[in-house]
């Protein structure tokens, strides 16, 4: 029925609930067995809806989902939730408040021997550090601990496709730092592909293998999070995914000249362009002749972001660590580390960068 080696494959899924405006839009993905796999977007933009067609809580209107290489929605095929061995983990962990911790993870692993469950629960308990807890009930356990708990059910009856909408976005941000990097080692022990739904792109990048940046029911691109990151495919991608400096250059093949100098290109262009530079990716040398005056710093101890105004009026932002030869008023040589991306110049952008 398919000749997908994938462990996930979307091919051109949309679905509508308004008429006009499709919830998902031609979406198509792949992700390998045993990947990490993100859906990154800003609210509204058909993350949840996605994550809940694979699960088989929506029928897509068009297009084919295949899982395992076997197709479970479309060209006439359905396959219930109960049979795609898909497992689910809510943003709210939909915990059963009068089962403890052994109880809940048991759940789901009806039709098998009393010895198989106890083996089983306990090796979940083990996977997700639990044992200690295990007859808690969820109301005595911290958000993180209760999280682990929806994960470890989740895992029990051994699913091939795991799916966490917005798994950490209950947490404080000390709790959710230690959480993710937690959930990250008990997925790759347990060897499930998984799919997780988040707007944080910190989140994405830290955990996920595979990031696909979603706007507007649509993919605007799919990549290892370095490559999103320091190579995106637009303007939008750039700026929902860090802090972005977006500079009016010429370029001719490899390279592109604006007022940060000779820009080498990660790809050829030519014509009118926007150098996109990351903050990180400048780097301020003190220069009583240099282009840039210091505007404005702002100091948050490991780092530090530097207001640039360029000798052309372009206001540019640097990060750096904490240096105390940068001070309001200096002048400073700027250059740009490795490549920069550019994008066709759109003349009927506002500049972001001047003030
Ligand atoms: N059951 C529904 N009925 C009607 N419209 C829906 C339904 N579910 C989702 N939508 C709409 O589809 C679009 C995509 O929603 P979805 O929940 O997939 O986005 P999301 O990216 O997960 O957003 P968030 O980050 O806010 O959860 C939104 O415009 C939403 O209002």
């Amino acid at each position: 029925m398919s000749a997908s080696n994938s462990a996930i494959e979307l091919r051109s899924v949309s679905k509508w609930f308004q008429r006009n405006t499709p919830a998902v839009h031609q979406v198509s993905l792949q992700a390998p067995r045993g990947a990490l796999l993100a859906l990154l977007g800003p609210s509204g933009c058909g993350k949840t809806t996605t994550l809940r067609l694979i699960a088989g809580l929506e029928i897509p209107d068009t297009g084919e989902i295949y899982l395992a290489g076997a197709r479970v929605a479309g060209g006439g095929d359905w396959t219930p939730p109960e049979q795609r061995r898909v497992g689910m983990v809510f943003q709210d962990y939909a915990l059963f408040p009068h089962l403890t911790v052994r109880e809940n993870v048991a759940f789901g692993l009806n039709g098998r021997s009393t010895r198989e469950r106890a083996a089983r629960v306990g090796d979940l308990l083990a996977l997700t550090g639990l044992a200690d807890l295990a007859d808690r009930y969820p109301h005595q356990l911290s958000g993180g601990q209760q999280q682990r708990v929806a994960l470890a059910r989740a895992l029990a009856p051994d699913p091939q496709v795991i799916l966490l909408d917005e798994p950490f976005s209950n947490l404080d941000a000390v709790l959710r730092k230690a959480t993710r990097e937690e959930v990250r080692r008990i997925l790759r022990q347990s060897g499930a592909t998984a799919v997780f739904v988040t707007h944080d792109q910190e989140e994405a990048f830290s955990i996920a293998d595979i990031v696909v940046v979603m706007r507007n029911g649509a993919i605007e691109q799919i990549g290892a999070p370095h490559e999103i990151y320091l190579r995106p495919s637009t303007r939008t991608v750039a700026t929902f995914v860090g802090e972005a400096n977006f500079v009016p250059a010429r370029a001719s093949g490899r390279c592109a000249e604006c007022v940060l100098g000779s820009v080498p290109l990660a790809a050829p262009r030519n014509g009118p362009v926007e150098v996109m530079v990351r903050p990180e990716a400048l780097d301020l040398c003190p220069d009583a002749a240099g282009c840039g005056l210091i505007e404005e710093i702002v100091f948050f101890g490991h780092d530090q972001l530097i207001g640039i105004r360029m000798c052309d009026g372009t206001l540019i932002q640097a990060r750096t660590g904490p240096r105390i030869d940068i001070t309001p008023g200096a002048r400073v040589a700027v250059r740009v580390q490795g490549e920069a991306v550019a994008f066709p110049y759109d003349e009927n952008r506002e500049p972001r960068t001047k003030n």
